[in-house]
């Protein structure tokens, strides 16, 4: 028993078993209820706590485990007027389903996504010769099933799609074909063109899919028409939404629904469960949906891990009867090992796995490493870097020797002095024209987005602040920026707070540049390429006065670089097992490196991420199947 909710609650706090937030959270419920169960409010501030490390449920037989006093909560958990079952009362803030507990707005959220992700289950009419046209996309090549082919006669054949694989792996590839196919049909038809949007959770992630879908749509094999009819423009979800400042609601909803057709959604193992909730809330019932993205990495910063979940059976395939054979027929492909017809159910039916990477090829070490961690095949992991591949190093991760491999980079693999002296080799005359600056500006960002120090931690001798000292401190001493302080030319800085006003996202990266201020003189300004309301990039330079969020960037977290991908990308680990290290994240980290990776860890405390796969309750894949 409880005997003193309150001295429990900030005991916990006190011990940091407890977030000041969970506490808050179950007082608040406490004088929703007075003379509750203290049991219960313990019970919701346990719920809320899980929430804020990513979890959207509590296994109801688990928190006893958590918490000994809450002994068997199956007796007593029912009886308060606080939790309430599905069919119960509305208002009960903690919902129980099938013995797990949910704050209510989460249990909403996840029926949203799962009943809007059902109702788009089953078959939609395909056209004839269909198989003849998947033929002319994906000619031959090579031996096994063309993954790439299944993934698009299946976001052809439903209304929902999720096509998932690792870097490289030709996702936006199939992604273009699909829209293509779906285009030249509807021409064919004589319908109307459809109306495709092509989306991104983050900034960084929209302007990367931006960069690359032109020239996948450019070399399509399609009539000029249909090309056109193909978007080229990504925007970020929020913008797709109409967000509005201050507000968690959006512009588009149920009821102000989109006015698309087809929606595509890249790097969807971003997306959280409320993220998804509302673009399912204002997605048309007769709209399309296709996620892409790599289910194995880090999930959301938010609770949920909606991209994890619709995929956890993707590996196995689990295609039923009725899939091999139409696959047989339109794909002309086999794909028995991959098909379980006693266990495949309706969600199977709608996911392909990418399995062949174009970037990462069998003799890359990034990709055989990748592959590795993936596996939680801790030789393998040895092994690849004992093969000596010139794209991967492991060096010694003093912090020291961290910062002189950020700094120098190695052998052909760029360090930060490169952009230094790209921007010194570079400079436009003073009286050059903006127009110059403006070019100027976009070679230092590209020139900065060569290589990208990784940490997994925010603090600790590791971290992204120590290491932003370290690195500043280095290239201080080797004459590459004037001064550590406040704005100087080169700094590199990352936006940490949307600014709607500057049009400036989460995560923007900018560099700063002495540049003309206006005024006939020359000032610093931060140089950003910022999104137009087309998707296209424009260059902007911004006065560092008006940038109120923002921090340093020589280093950034494993979390911050999703969406991005860099020529040289190293990984610092942290000394001590910590519990921010996993899977995932070592996984993440590598596969942002395009060219070379440099692992920054001591061997134990890489095995011991590469063990630790991260599992987040979530209930939305019991309800899917
Ligand atoms: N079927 C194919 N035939 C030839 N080249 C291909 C094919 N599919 C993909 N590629 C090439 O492989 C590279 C990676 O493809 P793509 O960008 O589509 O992969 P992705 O999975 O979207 O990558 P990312 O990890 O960047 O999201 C590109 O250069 C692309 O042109």
């Amino acid at each position: 028993m409880i005997a003193d909710i309150a001295r429990w609650l900030d005991t916990a706090v006190a011990e940091g078993r407890l977030r000041s937030i969970d506490r808050a959270f179950a007082r608040f419920l406490a004088a929703l209820e007075p003379g509750v169960d203290a049991r219960v409010l313990a019970t919701a501030a346990l719920v809320s706590r899980e929430l804020g490390e990513g979890h959207i449920c509590v296994d109801v037989g688990r928190l006893g485990e958590m918490e000994a006093s809450l002994g068997e909560p199956e007796r007593w958990i029912g009886t308060s007027s606080l939790v309430a079952d599905p069919a119960g009362d509305p208002a009960a803030p903690l919902v129980l389903d099938g013995g797990w507990i949910y704050l209510r707005r989460f249990w909403r959220d996840e029926a949203r996504v799962a009943d809007a992700v059902v109702s788009r289950f089953g078959n939609l009419p395909v056209p004839a010769e269909l198989d003849v046209e998947l033929d002319r996309l994906f000619p031959r090549d090579g031996d096994g099933p063309d993954w790439q082919k299944i993934a698009c006669a299946i976001a052809i054949r439903g209304a929902f799609a999720v096509v998932t694989g690792g870097p490289g792996t030709g996702k936006t590839t199939t992604v273009v074909r699909v829209l293509g196919l779906l285009q030249a049909l509807a021409h064919r038809e004589g319908l109307p063109r459809l109306r495709i949007r092509l989306a991104a959770p983050t900034g960084k992630a929209a302007a990367r899919l931006n960069a690359s879908i032109a020239g996948q749509i450019e070399r399509l094999d399609v009539e000029a028409a249909v090309k056109q009819a193909i978007p080229a423009e990504v925007t970020t979800l929020h913008r797709l939404l109409g967000s509005r400042p201050d507000s968690r609601a959006f512009r588009h909803d149920r009821d102000n629904p989109l006015h698309v057709d087809v929606l595509v959604i890249d790097e969807a193992s971003m997306i959280d469960l409320e993220m998804m909730a509302a673009t399912l809330d204002a997605l048309p019932a007769g709209a399309r949906l296709i996620l892409l993205g790599d289910k194995d990495q880090l999930s959301s910063v938010e609770a949920g891990a909606v991209l994890g979940d619709l995929c956890a059976r993707a590996e196995q395939g689990y295609y039923d009867v009725d899939t091999q054979a139409w696959l047989a027929t339109v794909c002309h492909v086999d794909v028995g090992p991959w098909t379980m017809p006693t266990e495949a159910r309706a969600l199977d039916q709608h996911v392909a796995m990418l399995r062949r990477s174009r970037r990462f090829g069998d003799d890359s070490g990034i990709g055989a490493l990748a592959a590795a961690i993936n596996a939680g095949d801790l030789a393998g992991v040895r092994s690849v870097f004992e093969r000596g591949d010139t794209d991967l190093a492991a060096l010694p991760p003093s912090p020291e020797s961290v910062a002189v491999l950020a700094i120098e980079g190695r052998g052909e693999a760029p360090g930060y002095a490169h952009y230094l002296d790209r921007i010194e080799a570079a400079r436009p005359a003073a009286d050059a024209s903006f127009a110059h600056f403006e070019a100027w500006g976009a070679e230092a960002l590209r020139s900065y987005a060569r290589f990208q120090l990784l940490c997994a931690t925010r603090h600790g001798d590791n971290g992204v602040l120590r290491q932003n000292e370290r690195i500043a401190q280095g290239l201080l001493e080797r004459g590459l920026i004037e001064t550590v302080d406040g704005w100087y030319e080169g700094r590199p800085v990352m936006v940490t707070r949307n600014d709607y006003a500057l049009g400036l996202m989460n995560g923007d990266v900018g560099v700063t540049l002495w540049a003309p201020d206006g005024q006939g003189g020359m000032a610093l300004r931060v140089v950003f390429a910022v999104m137009d309301e087309r998707g296209g990039e424009r260059i902007r330079f911004v006065v560092p006065s008006r940038l109120a969020a923002v921090e340093t960037v020589y280093a950034m977290t494993v979390h911050k670089s999703q969406g991005s991908e860099f020529e040289h990308t190293a990984l610092a680990l942290p000394a001590e097992p910590s519990p921010v290290l996993t899977r995932e994240l070592v996984y993440t980290g590598v596969t942002r490196a395009r060219r070379w990776f440099t692992l920054l860890a001591a061997p134990d405390i890489l095995g011991y991420a590469v063990q630790r796969k991260t599992q987040r309750a979530s209930g939305l894949l019991r309800r899917l199947l």
